[in-house]
Order: structure tokens, then sequence, then C-alpha cells
């Protein structure tokens, strides 16, 4: 068994390692040694401060892929258009592939499942959501006996780390996401992390899986944490909540509701106990009841070791790759299903303040005005969504930015 590695970052270096470590073990498991024959990497000379012999380190990714010997590929590059490509052309010629990238899944999930069926190997996916949670092979396992009614999770682990910091320690946006970035857990351009794009891949390749039709990321509402200030992570803690940004798909009354939006929680509630880069991911499955999945959301080792967990099971013949259904129902994004209250916080731009405050009164918008002045801030009654998005597009010119979260 041969392994072709593309990408030696975070992800691809743990994979390498735990792989190494555990020699033994695989070669007990198959009767001869796992090796990664190759690794595709952007520099071949750049030191990497690993011990790796320098003749397996390659840049042209066609020496893996249309190399005969390699039956496994392991794509760790992370974006979209080369990785697909990549993917695509190792399962067409033959290869079994496992992949970190929630971006490719979620863009082209059915396709390169299809065409790995079509070619009897596996196309696996388990680090692509909640990192080093298992979660995508359970799922699968429930979807075949439960209709799974809910999701409700915390799904990135840059995200949640920095409004722990940000909670917790009283740490400004910007500093917290620079740890963040040199803990690795953030993505090559944070954008995706802290506009909650990230969250919303996983959350379609997690709602694919779990409703069995196809569920693309344009369908789901999203809003990240990017606007989040101090000043907000105050206040919020003087209400008795922590901030999460909290991914959720539901289905109710033949109609299926998707969002990611930041979400203010009870400070003793289960949730607000997810501290840094951990991840939680609940499913509600009709006979199931509710299972609450638990654990490491981003980092080098337990990303890799979800990587790895997919090579034993290639190495054990047991994997299933998934088949979607075609839908008879049609998926349908309803904002109006959804009522919460709200916080918000609008920064108004100079001198506007007044102007501003006297909106919100006008509009009778606020339930309980919290803060007056260079920050207005205040919480609303029950609200449909699309009400609170109306009212913030309103009063946008007005506004340097805003911050608003769901009141769960
Ligand atoms: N970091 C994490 O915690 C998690 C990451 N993931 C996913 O795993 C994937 C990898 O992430 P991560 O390891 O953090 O990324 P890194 O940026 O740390 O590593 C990327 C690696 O891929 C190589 N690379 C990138 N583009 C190319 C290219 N076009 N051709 C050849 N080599 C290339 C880089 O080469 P070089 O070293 O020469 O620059 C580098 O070795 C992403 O899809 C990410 O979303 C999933 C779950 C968690
Ligand atoms: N950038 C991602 C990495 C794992 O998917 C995150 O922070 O969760």
């Amino acid at each position: 068994m041969n392994i072709g590695l593309l990408g030696f970052g975070t992800v691809g270096t743990g994979v390498y390692e735990i792989i190494n470590k555990r020699k033994d073990f695989f070669r007990s498991l198959i009767g001869k040694d796992l090796n990664i024959n190759k690794v595709l990497v952007k520099d071949t000379t750049k030191d990497r401060n690993i011990n790796i012999s320098k003749d397996k380190l390659i840049d042209n990714p066609y020496f893996i892929l249309d190399d005969p010997n390699i039956d496994i590929v392991i794509e760790a590059i992370g974006g979209t258009a080369e990785a697909y490509a990549y993917i695509k052309h190792a399962l067409t010629t033959g290869k079994h592939v496992i992949t970190a990238n929630k971006a490719v899944v979620a863009k082209h999930m059915k396709e390169l499942m299809d065409l790995a069926n079509k070619n009897k190997k596996a196309f696996l996916y388990e680090a692509s959501v909640g990192g080093g949670v298992p979660i995508i092979k359970p799922l699968k396992q429930q979807v075949t006996l439960n209709d799974i009614e809910e999701i409700k999770s915390i799904l990135n682990g840059t995200s949640n780390f920095i409004l722990s910091k940000m909670i917790r320690e009283d740490l400004e946006f910007t500093d917290a996401l620079h740890i963040a970035q040199e803990l690795g857990y953030a993505e090559a351009d944070p954008t995706d992390d802290i506009e909650g794009y990230d969250v919303r891949r996983k959350l379609a390749i997690l709602s694919t899986i779990a409703f069995k039709r196809e569920v693309k990321e344009e369908y789901i509402h999203c809003r990240g944490i990017r606007t989040i200030k101090s000043v907000d992570t105050k206040v919020i803690k003087e209400l008795g909540y922590t901030v999460k940004l909290l991914a959720k798909a539901s289905f109710k009354s033949n109609k299926y509701y998707l969002s990611v939006e930041p979400s203010l929680l009870p400070d003793d509630s289960f949730y607000a106990k997810v501290e840094n880069a951990n991840n939680l991911i609940s499913i509600i499955g009709n006979d199931i009841g509710e299972l609450k999945f638990y654990g490491q959301g981003a980092g080098k080792f337990p990303t890799a070791n979800a990587v790895v967990s997919d090579v034993l099971d290639i190495l054990y013949n047991n994997y299933q790759n998934y088949g979607i259904d075609e839908g008879t129902y049609k998926l349908c994004n309803n904002t109006d299903l959804v009522k919460d209250r709200y916080y918000v916080r609008l920064s108004p731009k100079h001198t506007l303040s007044d102007y501003v405050l006297k909106v919100v009164k006008e509009e009778k918008i606020a339930d309980k005005i919290i803060k007056t002045g260079d920050h207005i801030i205040f919480t609303t009654g029950n609200i449909e969504l699309k009400k609170i998005n109306s009212f913030i597009n309103n009063v946008k010119e007005s506004i340097k930015d805003e911050f608003y979260a769901a009141i769960q």
C-alpha cells in the first residue's frame, strides 16, 4: 500500500508523523509497510523542520496522480480549483482519495462520490467537518436508521477560539485571530473562518448527508463574526451570555431551514462550555434522539488523526461512499420559519448617533435599550430574521458597522 500525499503543511505533516509513528501497527495490519512515497509541495527547497528525505518532495502533482504504484491519494493542499482537479484525476486513474478539503467536498460532493462509486474506490473526507471530531462516519451510519430532524453545531475552530479569547480574556478580535493563525487553526485566507463561509461549507456537507439531498452552500443564510468588538463581548458577559458562531439545520413542516449566524447562549449552557478550537456537533434523529459529538475542531494532530482514520477504513475495506438521492421534495431556506430575540449593536457614523437612536425608537425594534452614544446597543423581542436583516439594511448608510446575534 503506497500513499501519495498532496500538501505538507499543518495537516499533511501531521498525517506523515502519525503514519510513521504507527509504522509497526500498519505493518502488522497489512503485512507490509504503509509508505508515504511522495509528497507534493509548492516549494521543494523550503526548510521544513521535519525528518523527510528530500527526494520524496515533489512539485509536479502528476508524479503522484499518474504513478501506478500509488494506491491512496491524500489531498491536503487546500484551495478549490487545483485540489478538485487532482482529486478527480486520482479517482479517474483508480486511486482511493481522502481529503480534508471542505471547500471541494461542499462544492463537488455528488460528482466525486459518483466517480468514486463508478471506479469502485473510496472517496472519504472525515477531516473536512469537525477537524478531529468523528462525525461523517457516525452520521452516515445514523441516516440509514433515522430521519435526521436537526443539526446544531459549532463548526469552526478559529472563530470559536477568537470568541473564547474575547469573552474569557478580553482580547481584541485581531489579536485573537493572530494567535489562531499561529496555532495552525485558520485557513490560508482567514476570511473564510471569520465570515462564516467555512462553517457554511461544513453545514452543507452535514446537511447533504443528513437530509439525503444535495445541499449547496448558496442555500445557507450566513453571517460571520468579523465585526464583533470588545464592547460587544463586555455587554454580552454582563447580560449573562456567551457568544458562539452557530450552524443550524432543521426540517420543519416539509421545509428545511439552514443558517450560520452569531448567537448568544446562556453562560451555563452546554454550548457555552465549548471553548477555544473545540467543536460541538449535535444531531437529532427521530429514533436515536440527540447525539452530541465534541472535540478539537482544528489543528495538526486532531485533523491528521481524522485523515488517518479514513486510511484505516480503506485498509480494513470498511468504507461507505455516500449516494445522494435525487430529491422528491425541494429544499427551502425559509427565513420566515424562524423567529428569535436579537442582541444588536450599531456604531453610528460620527454625528449620526441621535439620528440612529431615533430610527431605532421609531421602528419600535428595540425591546430594551442597553447603551447609547458611540455604540447603540439593544435587544429585540421575538422577530423574524428577514425583519432584522431589513432593519439593518435600512440604517446601513448611517452606521460604521454593526454586530447582531440571535439570543438562544
Ligand atoms: N489546519 C487545520 O486545522 C485544518 C485544515 N483542514 C483543511 O486541510 C487542508 C490543508 O490545510 P493546512 O494543512 O492547514 O494548509 P497549509 O497551508 O498549512 O498547507 C498547505 C500545503 O499544501 C501545499 N500546497 C498548497 N497549494 C499547493 C499547490 N497548488 N501545489 C502544490 N502544493 C501546494 C503547501 O506547500 P508549501 O509547503 O511548499 O507551501 C503546503 O505544504 C485545507 O483544505 C484545510 O481547509 C481541515 C481541517 C482542519
Ligand atoms: N480553519 C478551520 C480548520 C478546520 O476545519 C477551522 O478553524 O475550523
